[in-house]
């Protein structure tokens, strides 16, 4: 195990523009590319949206670095393949089911085999293609070892990585970020990046997005506060090395396809960039949750971190919702998540803790599939223990669980290795199997025929 390692220092700000250098004086002043930059910089732009993306969509930064990221050997497909990473879901790639589904915690590969986060990455499911810019994957991973003396790059999509065990350090372009359990970091298209495991074996899960960035979420009704804040998002500082390291890798992820290039230094020699276009996290704990205070279970909805939009108004590509900690405090009302079939598909993991919908099964680690239209909700044992409950309208705090959702309007497809997987809960089903009829046609009816509806809302 390596040695822990200590919090880098972040910018603030949910897509600032902003700068950052290493060695003072070496930014540009007043233009970007100038013939010289200081200290011999090479000048390079990285873009995120197109060139003639409107004003406030656009993305890109300019890094200054030691080398320019082409000078490469040429690309070829990595040995050995990499067999379970997919970015073009259709009829060979991957299966459609409309069936629940739920898988148990993947095992962390033990130390006898070594497993890198590029190695320890595969894909779930997903919808669309990076090649036509539209879609999404979702992929977990499972790991025991850094990334040495290679680098990946994703030219597919962004990545929103929520790890679930182990920090995970991760050297970028722009600098160094430490992610722990309970925070997410997104990379976006194209950054080269390295992941160590300051705390040995690690597992979470990503969300890919193609051809889409995440944004902050409008807040309406809200008002202009709550939910995730700009200025809790961290971006890092830049920090560089200048060595020569003969045979150091980049993996270029390409069409779902890993591609290998081979160059004699490390790609992190950016002494200074400016821009805002850069890798980010977000600390989870420190999401302002809102919700109803009086009745009624609200629509998860209300708890988007991140959104990354598609092009019908108010639908998401990919939304990243949260179920954090907090108080429950509506009366007359069954707390629980509702009985549901929505039009948009949800993938579900655990971070840590019991999810509030299920009493058994869903574990941290684990994951659950309600695809489009597919009915889903509370399991026998939670909603048996609600109703036994009776009304109980006194505040109560759920507290030690964290639990998200990806939700997307595009239908996943699933990988053969997802369904086939020792890990997937062949029992799923089982949990609403006992929820049994509580129909009492004399109870809560008048003899009249007409339902008797108590002062406080309750059929009496
Ligand atoms: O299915 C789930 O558990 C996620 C979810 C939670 C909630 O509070 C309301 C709707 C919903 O889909
Ligand atoms: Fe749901």
């Amino acid at each position: 195990m390596e040695k822990p390692s200590a919090e880098p220092e972040y910018l603030s700000g949910f897509g600032n523009h902003f700068e950052s250098e290493a060695l003072p004086g070496a930014l540009t002043r007043g233009q970007n590319s100038p013939l010289k930059c200081p200290y011999g910089l090479y000048a390079e732009q990285i873009s995120g949206t197109s060139f003639t993306a409107p004003r406030k969509l656009n993305q890109r930064s300019w890094l200054y670095r030691i080398k320019p990221s082409v000078t490469h050997e040429p690309f070829h497909a990595r040995v050995p393949r990499h067999e379970r990473l997919v970015s073009e879901f259709n009829q060979t790639t991957s299966s459609a089911t409309p069936t629940q589904l739920r898988w148990k915690p993947v095992n962390i590969p033990d130390s006898g085999s070594s497993t890198d986060f590029i190695d320890g990455l595969y894909t779930v499911c997903g919808s669309g293609s990076s090649f036509i810019r539209h879609g999404y994957a979702i992929h977990m991973y499972a790991a025991n070892k850094s990334m040495d003396g290679c680098a990946l790059c994703n030219a597919d999509g962004d990545f929103l990585i929520v790890p679930q065990k182990g920090r995970l350090s991760i050297t970028t372009e722009c600098g160094k970020l430490q992610v722990s359990p309970g925070e997410m970091v997104v990379l976006p298209q194209g950054f080269r990046f390295s992941v160590n495991l300051p705390d040995g074996p690690s597992r979470g899960y990503v969300a890919e997005i193609f051809g889409a960035h995440f944004q902050l979420p409008d807040l309406g009704p809200i008002g202009a506060n709550g939910l995730a804040a700009a200025r809790d998002f961290l971006v890092p500082t830049a920090w560089f090395e200048e060595n020569y390291q003969p045979g150091y890798t980049i993996v270029q992820k390409f069409g779902g396809e890993l591609f290998t290039a081979k160059q004699d230094f490390s790609p992190f020699n950016v002494v200074a960039w400016h821009g805002n276009y850069a890798p980010y996290k977000y600390d989870l704990g420190k999401f302002c949750p809102f919700n109803t205070v009086l009745c009624d279970h609200g629509d998860p909805s209300v708890n988007t971190v991140l959104t990354a939009p598609s092009d019908k108004p108010g639908v998401a590509l990919l939304d990243f919702v949260i179920f954090p900690p907090r108080w429950l405090v509506a009366e007359h009302t069954f707390r629980p998540p509702y009985y549901h079939r929505n039009c948009m598909s949800e993938f579900m993991g655990l971070i840590y803790g019991v999810y509030e919908a299920k009493a058994d099964g869903f574990l941290p680690g684990g994951a659950s599939l309600h695809s489009c239209m597919t009915p889903h909700g509370p399991d026998t044992t939670t909603y048996e223990a609600t109703i036994a409950c009776g009304d109980n309208s006194e505040p109560f705090r759920i507290g030690g669980t964290l639990a998200f959702m990806f939700e997307s309007y595009l239908i996943p497809r699933i990988c053969p290795w997802a369904l086939e997987s020792p890990d997937l809960d062949k029992n799923y089903y089982q949990c609403w199997i006992g929820l049994r009829p509580h129909f009492s046609p004399h109870n809560g009816v008048e003899e009249n025929g007409t339902l008797t509806i108590s002062a406080t809302g309750r059929v009496a």
